[in-house]
């Protein structure tokens, strides 16, 4: 699957490196906000041995009906800011590119502008992009549940120059019935990502907890969810949409429940 990238700072680096390693995905090019290294390739500034072209472009360079004119792609990646969107989001839907979309807190307006895309176009809209922390949520909604009288605290870590509160908190929050408000955020050194929904029952505690290693673990996700757009018809999809098809364990299961 060709794909480009859009915003190549701290999670568009990573996110390249794992694309450019992986055999499902082709990277064709990155686009950023400056022209420092325009023209050079990711492979290049990776410092690794790639086919992929990866090229280095700036948004100055082509409008993106040019960009996917020239060079075209099946999916656009977007790790850029809130901002990304009005560069590349009509253009994608013209040509019929799928649209993942990374950004973490969208404003409503934009929130509105990519489901109305999804008439035109696959999209994928995802917080937190990892499999990990979409299984956590699924889990989270069964548990609550399951016992709805506890009590339940949804806590993030990140790094200490992340102004905002995670939107991964916040979508929890919202699908737990929660305050955003009530989101305990611990900022601290280089913390990747941190979240944990704390289920307080009266003699037993829970803690579904999820952990960012490394940004690669993005790259991970992307890849998961690329994979699993693959011939899907147009419309808006979540990672939990594409997680849940795995919930229908098969066979008549072999776990240890059966006694
Ligand atoms: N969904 C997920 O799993 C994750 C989402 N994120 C989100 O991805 C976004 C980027 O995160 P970071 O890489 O840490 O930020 P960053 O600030 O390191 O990188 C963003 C890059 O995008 C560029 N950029 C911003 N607006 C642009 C535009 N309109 N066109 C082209 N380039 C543009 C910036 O110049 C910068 O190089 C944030 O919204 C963050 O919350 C980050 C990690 C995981
Ligand atoms: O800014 C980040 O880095 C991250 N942002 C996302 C969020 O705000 O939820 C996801 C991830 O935790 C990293």
């Amino acid at each position: 699957m060709n794909v480009g990238i859009i915003g190549f700072g701290k999670t568009g680096k990573a996110v390249a490196s794992v694309l450019l390693e992986s055999k499902k995905t082709k990277l064709q090019w990155v686009v950023r906000r400056s022209r420092l290294l325009e023209h050079r390739s990711v492979p290049e500034f990776l410092g690794v041995e790639s086919a992929e072209p990866g090229c280095i472009h700036s948004k100055e360079e082509f409008s993106a009906d040019e960009l996917f004119s020239r060079f075209p792609v099946d999916a656009v990646i977007d790790f850029s800011s809130e901002s990304g969107l009005e560069y590349y989001g009509d253009a994608a839907a013209d040509h019929g590119v799928t649209i993942v979309s990374a950004i973490s807190n969208y404003q409503k307006t934009t929130l509105r502008r990519l489901h109305k895309l999804s008439k035109r176009t696959v999209v994928m809209h995802s917080p937190n992009i990892t499999v990990g922390i979409n299984f956590l949520l699924i889990a989270a909604k069964i548990l609550k549940t399951i016992a709805p009288y506890t009590d339940i605290e949804v806590i993030e870590e990140h790094f200490k120059m992340k102004k905002e509160v995670s939107g991964t908190a916040k979508i929890i929050a919202r699908t737990l019935g929660m305050e955003v408000e009530s989101i305990k955020s611990v900022r601290a050194g280089g913390i990747i990502g941190v979240h944990e929904i704390l289920f307080g029952f009266p003699y037993q505690t829970v803690r579904l907890k999820h952990e960012s290693i490394t940004r690669e673990a993005f790259g991970n996700g992307i890849l998961f969810a690329v994979e699993n757009l693959k011939g899907k018809p147009k419309g808006f999809y979540s990672m939990e949409d594409l997680l849940l098809p795995y919930f229908k364990l098969q066979g008549s299961g072999s776990g240890w429940a059966e006694g």
